[in-house]
């Protein structure tokens, strides 16, 4: 018998998935890739496995450290800087490698005016107000001159290696007036204190490439912040027996926030 006309399929087309505008916002919403976790560096977990060309493919803008812990890594526009131990700038080639670092394709969904800041707290304070959702993740790029800049670095340590906290007892402090340049930060939520440094997070690097680090205090006049408002992570765990052994959640927040912040 001839073949029967395929049914006429006279159901309505089914109904597009209604999508919230958060929804909508969600899906595109950037990504920040991780390598491993703040617990873990905190740890002491300071050799990772991962090259900066394996990085740079997850992220243009991020921080971090080196294997080793050989001084703080920048990232900006792709490429990679490290402020050494004695205060000096060098590019980094991809086949380094890193224990600990952040990065994202940094693009920017708003920007915004900030005031005259006199210190991290005014700063951190700032940004605080232009947060939209406490609990997504943040990068945030400030281009222009600091008026006081107080950064650190730290030295390349040696097997068998000691916690975080204990090689930044020794860390160097570098205090450097009306540098131009890019801070890089980036907003962890508390809830995620394990993974990242709670709070913010900033880097900085001249554009002279000469000054850069970990920024422990800065202050300079009005300027305008890029803001990334970041909606994934992406956390890629080290595939090492110290990683897999690790208690990695008897780390202190409060701990983090010492070893990240101005103590002195
Ligand atoms: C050790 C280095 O300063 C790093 C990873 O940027 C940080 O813990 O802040
Ligand atoms: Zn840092």
């Amino acid at each position: 018998s001839a073949s029967a006309e395929p049914a006429k399929n006279n159901k309505q087309p089914a109904q597009a998935p209604v999508t919230t505008t958060a929804n909508k916002v969600q899906e595109n919403k950037n990504t920040l890739f991780q390598y491993s976790t703040i617990n873990a560096l905190m740890k002491g977990q300071f050799d990772g496995e991962m090259t900066l060309g394996e990085l740079n493919k997850h992220g243009d803008t991020g921080l971090g450290t080196f294997n080793g812990v050989d001084g703080e890594l920048t990232q900006l526009d792709g490429k990679f800087y490290r402020y050494t131990y004695d205060g000096k700038m060098v590019e980094v080639g991809k086949d380094a490698k890193t224990p600990f670092a952040v990065t994202t394709h940094f693009k920017v969904t708003k920007t915004a005016k900030i005031q005259p800041v006199k210190d991290m707290t005014e700063l951190n304070k700032q940004l605080t107000s232009l947060i939209t959702n406490k609990n997504d993740f943040y990068a945030f790029k400030i281009h222009g001159t600091f008026k006081t800049l107080k950064t650190r670095s730290e030295e390349k340590q040696v097997k068998p290696y000691p916690t975080l906290p204990e090689v930044l007892k020794d860390q160097s402090i570098f205090e450097t007036e009306n540098v131009t340049g890019t801070l890089i930060g980036f907003y962890t939520p508390n809830y995620a204190a394990t993974l990242n440094v709670p709070g913010f997070h900033y880097h900085v690097i001249s554009d002279d490439k000469k000054k850069g680090g970990h920024v422990l205090n800065i202050s300079f006049d009005a300027a305008t912040v890029q803001i990334d408002e970041i909606g994934n992570l992406e956390v890629k765990l080290p595939q090492t027996k110290e990683f897999h052994d690790a208690d990695l959640t008897t780390v202190d927040p409060e701990d983090v926030h010492k070893v990240e912040t101005d103590q002195q």
